[in-house]
């Protein structure tokens, strides 16, 4: 899951040079910060209609794109995704439930 994260995190660095008529994510960081939160809004909301709808695949497919998009915005504020992966990582280990689970393996 974060090598995946990762290796598009490289990809998106790599198009911030790339030409805007040949990539989409080079288009959007032409487009500027606005649209790229523009498409955040947009897909938010796909994701929530489409869990209001129930719709399992459609889930998943608009969640993607939005955790996508998010990818997108973050790395053009200079942030790498492994930032955001840290903060879960420290919030999950002070909840206490990390520990218990290691303790539970044992
Ligand atoms: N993971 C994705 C990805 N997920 C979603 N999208 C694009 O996000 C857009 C989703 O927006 P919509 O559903 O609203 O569709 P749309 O109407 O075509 O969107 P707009 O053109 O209106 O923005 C689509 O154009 C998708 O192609 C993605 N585009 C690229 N990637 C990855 O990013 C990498 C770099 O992409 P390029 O910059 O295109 O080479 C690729 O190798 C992929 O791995």
């Amino acid at each position: 899951m974060s090598a995946v994260l990762s290796q598009l995190a490289e990809v998106l660095e790599a198009r911030k040079g790339a030409d805007p008529k040949e990539s989409y994510v080079a288009r959007l960081y032409d487009k500027g910060l606005d649209a790229i939160l523009k498409k955040i809004g947009e897909e938010a909301t796909e994701t929530v209609i489409a869990a209001k709808d129930g719709d399992r695949q459609q889930i998943v497919y608009e969640t993607a794109d939005l955790w996508f998009h998010c990818l997108v915005m973050l790395m053009q504020q200079g942030i790498r995704p492994e930032e955001v992966l840290s903060e879960l990582e420290r919030r999950f280990g002070l909840s206490g439930i990390a520990e218990k689970a290691a303790r539970a393996d044992k």
